[in-house]
C-alpha cells in the first residue's frame, strides 16, 4: 500500500475531519495548545513504532520508559521535526530543544490522571500520538476542553496550556467525540520535554 492509500484507510478508520495533513488546530480553550493533525504519515508512524520496539522499553509489563539526554538518532530526528511548529522564537532556537523523552503505553481503556507536567521541565512540551485514538481532556476550574488525538497527531503545549491547565485521559473503553463513539485501543505516546537548566545542573 502506498502512503496515499494508507492515509485514506486511516482516514476511513478514524474519520479524520481534516483534508490537510499538516493542519494546525487551535482550540478555543487554553492558549498555547496546538495540534498538528496527521503530523506523521502512516509510514513514519510505523517506523517510529518499530524504533520504539527495538529499544525494548515495553518488555515485560513496563508501561513507561524514560530517556534523559543522549537520544537515539530516531529521537533526534523526531525532535528536530517538531521545532518549527512551536510559536515562540525562544523555543524555535532552543538547543537542544528537548533532553527528555518518555514513551507511555496504554492498554485499551486505560487512563491518565489529570496533571500539570512537573515544574522541573521548561515550557514547550510535545506529545506524539501513535497506534490508537484517545481524547485528552484539558481542565481549569470548571472549564474543560476535549482534544481528540489520532495516530500521527502532534500536540504542543506552551504557556497557559502547559502551566495553567491540567491534562488527562479518562479511563473508559470508548469515548464520545462529537456525534460518535471512538473505541480506545492499545495506544503509545511519546512525550518530549526539556529539563530546567538549574535542575539539570543539580543532577550532573
Ligand atoms: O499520553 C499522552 O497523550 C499524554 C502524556 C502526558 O501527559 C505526559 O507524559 O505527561
Ligand atoms: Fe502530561
Amino acid at each position: 500500500m502506498d502512503h496515499a492509500a494508507a492515509k485514506d484507510v486511516l482516514r476511513q478508520v478514524f474519520g479524520s475531519d481534516s483534508d490537510d495533513d499538516d493542519t494546525k488546530v487551535a482550540y478555543p480553550g487554553p492558549s498555547g495548545l496546538k495540534v498538528v493533525k496527521g503530523w506523521l504519515c502512516p509510514y513514519r508512524q510505523e517506523n517510529l513504532l518499530a524504533a520504539i520496539a527495538v529499544e525494548e522499553w515495553f518488555a515485560g509489563s513496563a508501561n513507561q520508559a524514560m530517556r534523559f539526554g543522549g537520544f537515539p538518532a530516531w529521537a533526534e530526528d523526531l525532535a528536530e521535526g517538531i521545532r518549527s511548529h512551536f510559536d515562540s522564537e525562544q523555543l524555535a532556537e532552543r538547543q537542544p530543544l528537548f533532553d527528555q523523552l518518555i514513551a507511555n503505553k496504554y492498554r485499551p481503556g486505560e487512563g491518565l490522571k489529570p496533571h500539570v507536567d512537573l515544574m522541573r521541565f521548561q515550557d514547550g512540551v510535545a506529545i506524539v500520538s501513535l497506534q490508537a485514538a484517545a481524547t485528552l481532556s484539558f481542565t481549569k476550574g470548571d472549564r474543560r476542553v476535549n482534544v481528540l488525538l489520532l495516530p500521527g497527531d502532534l500536540l504542543l503545549l506552551e504557556g497557559e496550556a502547559r502551566y495553567e491547565w491540567m491534562h488527562g485521559i479518562t479511563a473508559e473503553a470508548s469515548q464520545q467525540w462529537q456525534d460518535r463513539r471512538v473505541a480506545r485501543g492499545h495506544r503509545i505516546s511519546v512525550t518530549l520535554r526539556k529539563l530546567r537548566e538549574d535542575v539539570f545542573n543539580q543532577t550532573t
